[in-house]
């Protein structure tokens, strides 16, 4: 397959698989800032850039409707990501978050948003190193402006800017294959409200099962299961960040996250991301840890149900409850909060628990990418400790 513009980037080609004389590690050296594009690449004619305020609210609701109508569905169709004005707030104003990495393209008569792509800075550690990247997320061209390689200049605009702040590593996933994947992950799925699963065609009732077998199959307790089960709560920060930066040392990618960063990404905030944890009832020490995030999906086509109600898996840690207990007890709150299925990637320690919880695998792949950043070997998705929203 030609990757006319892949082939053109600093990101490991799939020519160069199986070349163990290339060394781990960048794959182009820094430009002298002197040296990086001083103006925004070339738009077609009709077109513009524009910087997305995110805390403007009349530009998160472009942004939100853009979205909402153009952004990523599953191959039949079926779903659309929805993510709230809310959500993409939290995810675009981290702390050191650039404005001028929240990109748009307008159309210059009409000021319509029709394409835009965000960067977010981030300290991710390969390894032994600790590198500053970009988390590049949310490229979205309007559904009438594809296939004129608008992606490539929205890519290399990014790019230009993140650049300008003297960083020179991203980090991305994608549903599509492209030059080169550092790890596919697989999408599992945990039925909460397996009827309305079933009515919207993506889950099929089983052979031999009547619908009210179904339903008490996945049927979950009202109450947790661990003692000193809570919510996160502010005073936490600490400890909760002790507790993830000890866990995540065993992966080889994983963010190297300080207590601004698990303030920002783990302190609950209602429709975006839940977080709980284990206070030891006799020693009052933290344990174990989990979280989710909300990201419903728009359904496409049936008549019966509009949204769905997904929740994410996020960073877990277990250090005493075992892992399947916590998670158990994660999809317990997550079912009292009513979201129809409970998502998680086969990242981290997540295969130990996802089959004996009832998780089925979903037919989508993830893969994570990295630019300018050359890995000497694959990964498997158990070695990453890194979840992008
Ligand atoms: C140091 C800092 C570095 C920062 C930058 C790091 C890199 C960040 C990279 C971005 C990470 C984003 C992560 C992220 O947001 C999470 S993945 C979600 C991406 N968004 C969607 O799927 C939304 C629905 N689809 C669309 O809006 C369009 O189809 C898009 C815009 C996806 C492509 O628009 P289009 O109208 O369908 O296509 P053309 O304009 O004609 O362009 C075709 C070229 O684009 C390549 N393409 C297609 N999909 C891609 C994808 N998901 N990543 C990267 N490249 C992608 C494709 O391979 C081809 O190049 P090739 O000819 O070489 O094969
Ligand atoms: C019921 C299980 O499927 C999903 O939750 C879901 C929802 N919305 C999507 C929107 C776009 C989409 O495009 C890949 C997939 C979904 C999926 S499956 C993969 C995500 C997970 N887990």
């Amino acid at each position: 397959k030609r990757h006319k513009f892949w082939e053109t980037q600093p990101v490991g080609q799939f020519k160069d698989l199986g070349n163990t004389s290339l060394l781990e590690g960048p794959i182009e050296p820094p430009t002298p800032l002197s040296e990086v594009k001083q103006e925004p690449y070339n738009l077609p004619a009709p077109y513009e850039w524009i910087t997305c305020d995110m805390d403007s609210d009349e530009m998160c609701v472009e942004v939100y409707n853009l979205l909402t109508n153009n952004y990523v569905e599953d191959d039949e169709n079926m779903f659309r990501f929805n993510y709230s004005k809310e959500f993409l707030q939290w995810a675009l104003r981290p702390p050191g978050y650039y404005r001028s990495w929240h990109i748009g393209v307008r159309v210059k008569s009409s000021k319509k948003l029709v394409a835009f792509i965000t960067g977010i800075p981030a300290r991710i550690r390969v390894r032994d190193e600790i590198v500053d990247m970009a988390e590049i997320n949310f490229l979205c061209v309007h559904k009438k402006l594809r296939s004129k390689r608008l992606a490539p200049v929205m890519i290399k605009e990014v790019t230009r800017r993140v650049h300008l702040e003297n960083i020179w590593q991203a980090a991305y996933t994608a549903g599509v294959v492209l030059p080169t994947p550092i790890t596919t992950c697989q999408y599992w799925h945990r039925s909460l409200n397996p009827k309305k699963l079933i009515d919207v065609g993506f889950s099929r009732l089983g052979a031999r099962m009547t619908m009210s077998r179904t339903i008490k199959l996945y049927k979950l307790p009202d109450q947790t299961a661990t003692p000193g089960f809570r919510k996160m709560e502010p005073h936490d920060i600490p400890a909760v960040t002790r507790l993830l930066r000890n866990y995540l040392k065993q992966f080889i990618v994983a963010p190297d996250l300080d207590e601004n960063d698990v303030e920002h990404w783990l302190l609950p905030q209602e429709n975006v991301v839940d977080s709980y944890l284990v206070e030891s009832p006799e020693t009052h020490e933290l344990t174990d840890f989990c979280s989710f995030y909300t990201l419903p999906s728009s359904i496409l086509g049936s008549q019966s149900h509009s949204t769905l109600k997904a929740a994410y898996s996020y960073y877990n840690v277990s250090t005493k409850t075992p892992l399947l207990q916590l998670m158990n007890d994660a999809l317990i709150v997550a079912k009292k909060k009513d979201f129809d299925v409970f998502n998680a990637l086969d990242v981290m320690h997540n295969e130990t628990f996802l089959k004996e919880l009832k998780f089925g695998p979903g037919d989508g792949k993830l893969h994570y990418y990295l630019y300018n950043y050359r890995l000497k070997h694959v990964l498997r998705s158990s070695e990453l400790g890194l979840v992008l929203l």
